[in-house]
């Protein structure tokens, strides 16, 4: 019989490629007992499954845990080339946070990280010996308790502020100032936005960006430009852009993330540079920052005369940090706080009536009234499960290959901590999905909860969030004035029942529409106004 010759071609040539490396993958695993990765979606070649998540405009939390719920508690899927796992249940975040911690210490190198970080050197984009360094910046200068505890005047200032604004806005209202109805209503996002920006600018510059409080060097334009900056950097932080994760298209800037950063540039340092200059101007000169008693609190001011090493950029990475991270994420821990209590009016009426109980009514809620308010302390952690602000934590990322949940992991692996599904696993939470602060009465404390990983609002290990001692009493001091001070009911023609809980897509989860609501004081006008 005549034998035929088959021609070598291209593709015959890939598909014994692709059969050989199949086999020596069996064969190791064979000889050398090597784990498998854990379950997953296969994916695509070069996007991986980056397009198989589903809807970009559901929360990127939610479509992960929808992958969960097939694939299981620790996932692993390739997002175009970078192989990445999610890890979606308390006992695999256990282990993850217990044995891995060091090893997934590091953040992976996004573009966001590059611009916003300055070449990854603020605490959130840094890795390695740099965020060593940053974190003990912070720690000393910054977030250690005693430092918070300086803080607090500052923050109750502003808490003032933004009662007196709400009071302004309901005057307003009920005087028909308004010619529309929904005009005179009180936005209750942005005006907790613009009091935990200011918060955040007069902590680390001495500035508030909004209103008269604090001393502003920059022209309005500058002030203009930087809020504008802040709103777009929240959602650049939160896109997930294509050029990270299929190096070869970065190029192309599809989404066109990279010109947007570029862009913002101008923006940011408009306003941070020159108050850095003039910072390093102070330092030099012969009175220094000694009689500038207004800046007792301010990081810059910190950073400036005690670290010589650290440059402009490194300065201004790590105010972006403060900024970006830290105003969005309690002021969308308050906005859904606000949104969950107007839904169920029965909760709102018990903090009140705790509060009234408390405090009374001839002054405002106090940080030293905290520990007194149980109930109120339980409606935030609830919001805090329910809404965890940042509900995919920041990626962390891989040096070393390594085993969790009995399965391999490869080196340089980046890893979602999924809290939104972790705080709503039913196996912890009954009624998981239900807003239940009474649930909070029986349950563990906060402390013991977050060690166990059940409740993790400002995520574990050494990457956990440094903010957390001063962000919980800024959510609960918030919260609590808004409702000590005010009566607050749905827009009219709104049922409670009917506001809506639509979340943005994004990295820090807020509402996707802003909460509007109406409001009556219920304290004399002098308790918010009167202030010696
Ligand atoms: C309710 C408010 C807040 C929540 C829920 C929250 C939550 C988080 C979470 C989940 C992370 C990621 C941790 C990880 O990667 O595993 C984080 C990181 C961070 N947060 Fe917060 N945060 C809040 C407020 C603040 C505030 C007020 C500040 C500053 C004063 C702050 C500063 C930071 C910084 C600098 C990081 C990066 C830490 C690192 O990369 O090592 N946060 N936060």
């Amino acid at each position: 019989m005549e034998s035929k010759i088959v021609p070598v071609t291209g593709s015959t040539l890939v598909c014994l490629a692709a059969a050989l490396l199949f086999l020596v993958g069996v064969m190791r695993r064979c000889w050398f007992g090597e784990k498998s990765l854990p379950p997953g979606p296969t994916g695509w070649p070069v996007v991986g499954s980056l397009y198989s998540l589903g809807p970009r405009n559901i929360p990127a939390c939610r479509r992960f845990a929808a992958l969960a719920a097939k694939y299981g508690a620790l996932m692993f899927l390739r997002m175009g080339s970078r192989p990445t796992v999610v890890i979606s249940d308390s006992t695999t975040a256990k282990e993850f946070f217990k044995s891995q911690d060091n090893n997934f210490s590091s953040r992976p190198r996004l573009a966001t990280g590059k611009h916003f970080g300055y070449d990854y050197s603020s605490v959130v984009f840094s890795s390695g010996e740099k965020f060593t360094e940053m974190r003990l910046i912070y720690s000393a200068e910054l977030l250690s308790s005693t430092n918070v505890k300086k803080l607090a005047p500052v923050r109750m200032e502003e808490i003032r502020f933004l009662m007196a604004d709400v009071l302004r806005r309901s005057e307003s209202e009920r005087l028909g100032d308004r010619p529309h109805a929904t005009e005179g209503l009180i936005n209750i996002t942005s005006m907790v936005f613009k009091a935990n920006l200011n918060l955040m600018g007069r902590i680390i510059f001495s500035q508030s960006l909004f209103g008269d409080s604090g001393t502003v060097n920059a022209t309005p334009k500058e002030v203009e430009n930087f809020k504008f900056f802040v709103k777009s950097a929240t959602r650049l932080v939160g896109l997930f852009n294509v050029g990270d994760y299929i190096p070869a298209l970065r190029w192309l800037d599809l989404q066109g993330v990279e010109g947007d950063l570029q862009r913002l540039k101008p923006h940011q340092e408009g306003l941070l540079l020159p108050i850095i200059h003039q910072y390093r101007k102070m330092h030099h000169s012969a009175e220094g920052f000694s009689k500038q008693e207004d800046r007792r609190v301010d990081f810059i001011a910190a950073l400036v005369a005690k670290y010589s090493t650290l440059s402009d950029e490194n300065i201004m990475a790590v105010a972006i940090d403060l900024i970006v991270g830290g105003s969005d994420s309690a002021s969308t821990a308050v906005e859904w706080g606000m949104t969950e209590l107007l839904r169920h009016p029965h909760y709102l009426q018990e903090v009140q009536a705790e509060l009234d109980a408390v405090v009374g009514r001839d002054r405002l809620v106090e940080l030293s009234d905290c520990d007194k308010l149980p109930f109120l302390d339980c409606v935030v952690r609830e919001t805090l499960r329910l809404h965890p602000p940042s509900p995919l934590a920041i990626p962390h990322y891989s040096s070393q290959e390594c085993t969790l949940g009995g399965c391999r992991i490869p080196a340089k692996t980046t890893a979602y901590v999924n809290i939104h599904a972790i705080h709503r696993d039913p196996k912890v939470y009954t009624n998981p999905n239900e807003f239940q602060p009474k649930r909070f009465k029986t349950l563990p404390s906060m402390q013991v909860m977050a060690q166990n990983c059940e409740s993790i609002p400002f995520s574990a290990g050494r990457r956990a969030c440094p903010g957390q001692k001063f962000a919980f009493p800024t959510v609960m001091l918030m919260l609590g004035n808004l409702l000590q001070c005010f009566s607050w009911s749905p827009p009219p023609g709104i049922r409670g029942e009917d506001i809506d809980v639509d979340e943005a897509p994004g990295v820090v989860c807020s509402r996707l529409k802003p909460l509007v609501a109406s409001a009556t004081p219920r304290v004399e006008k002098s308790v918010i106004l009167d202030h010696k």
